[in-house]
């Protein structure tokens, strides 16, 4: 059986678990200059962020998206920091109601960031009160009953939303068409999380060689989160039994004992890639049937599996379903049917927004 609970239990999953919380605010960097990879929306943060401060304005409404683990959060701290402004952090499930979301907008001071994560989880009415709020900085209220009820127009102070979402094709178009800003996160060079293990390490005052650095960044899915994760794993392997000290070998056994494979695919990406061979000939299946097939929620697949095997080319979207590439089968040690689908399988594309 699997379900989101065992989802959070995966080692090398990008959604948060307990244990990552307290480690993760004291690796988090909290400034732009600290912050490494994701060089274009970087760039582009740091124009918004001048131009914001010349002009002596709020920031743009801003919306970060893209596969969880990746900064989103990070990038929203890192943009309250550098303009000097507080940050109140909610998320869309969290915001029940329509009052809900009036009572954090009266609590607003001039130029605070609201962070919304999963924005795109914020219900209807919710919804309706965000419009005018990110547009006008005003609450539009209804007071009274029946004939004699009246709308009543609250003036805001002026502030940034800051949404985050896994999902920008589940965001209704008003909401979206709200956000000034919008960056795409991608998962992480192997350049960039080698760096940030290296960070993270020096962070937690554990010593680890290149070798041992780069054997964890290759192995966490070009996902911080992960990474960092990995790190706290094989740095308790190296205490106890090496020294303290994270070597190439000492990287690879604890690796391997946490099953890891090469490329940081567990035995939950195997077996998803294992039934889409199997059971389904190689696809095309669709998204529900394989999820069915094997025991995952709908979410896990989309959220979880799929962003980061498609990134390596392994599985791709047609119209008709998902397929498995050779790439798949060569990694699995399957023959690759030749005959029966060809043209299918000679690139794997990747796009969030299908
Ligand atoms: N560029 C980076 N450099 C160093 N560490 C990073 C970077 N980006 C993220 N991290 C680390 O990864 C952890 C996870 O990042 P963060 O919580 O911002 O992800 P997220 O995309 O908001 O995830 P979710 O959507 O699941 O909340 C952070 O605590 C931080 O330590």
């Amino acid at each position: 059986m699997s379900d989101a609970f065992d989802q959070a239990q995966r080692m090398i999953s990008p959604k948060p678990r307990e244990e990552d919380q307290v480690v993760e605010k004291s690796l988090r960097p909290k400034k732009l200059a600290e912050y490494i990879g994701q060089e274009k929306v970087l760039a582009n943060l740091k124009i918004a962020i001048a131009a914001a401060k010349q002009r002596k304005e709020p920031l743009d409404h801003t919306l970060f998206y893209g596969p969880p683990g990746l900064g989103k959060t990070t990038l929203s701290t890192i943009l309250a920091n550098e303009m000097g402004v507080n940050i109140k952090i909610t998320s869309g499930p969290a915001i029940e109601r329509a009052g809900d979301l009036a009572a954090i907008l009266t609590n607003l001071k001039k130029d605070d960031l609201l962070f919304i994560d999963e924005v795109h989880r914020l219900n209807r009415a919710v919804e309706e009160v965000m419009y005018p709020a990110m547009e006008d900085f005003a609450l539009d209220i209804i007071v009274g009953k029946g004939p004699s009820a009246r709308n009543l127009r609250l003036k805001l102070p002026r502030f940034t939303v800051v949404g985050a979402t896994t999902r920008l094709a589940l965001l209704t178009s008003p909401l979206r068409d709200r956000f000034g800003s919008v960056h795409r996160l991608e998962f992480y060079s192997l350049e960039a999380m080698t760096d940030i293990v290296r960070r993270s390490a020096a962070l937690l005052k554990s010593p680890m060689d290149d070798a041992g650095a780069l054997e964890i960044a290759r192995r966490a899915r070009g996902t911080p989160r992960v990474v960092n994760r990995l790190l706290r794993r094989v740095r308790d392997f190296a205490l106890v039994m090496a020294d303290n000290h994270i070597t190439l070998e000492v990287a690879q056994a604890a690796l391997a004992s946490l099953e890891i494979d090469d490329l940081g695919l567990d035995e939950n990406d195997r077996r998803v890639l294992r039934t889409l061979i199997e059971t389904f000939n190689g696809g095309p299946v669709g998204l529900t049937t394989l999820a069915a097939a094997t025991a995952e929620e709908v979410d896990a697949i989309e959220d979880v599996y799929e962003p980061y095997l498609l990134q390596l080319g392994f599985i791709q979207r047609t119209p008709r379903g998902r397929i498995a590439t050779r790439r798949a089968y060569d990694h699995l040690g399957l023959s690759f049917p030749e005959a029966s689908r060809p043209a299918d399988t000679q690139q794997a594309s990747f796009n969030l927004e299908q």
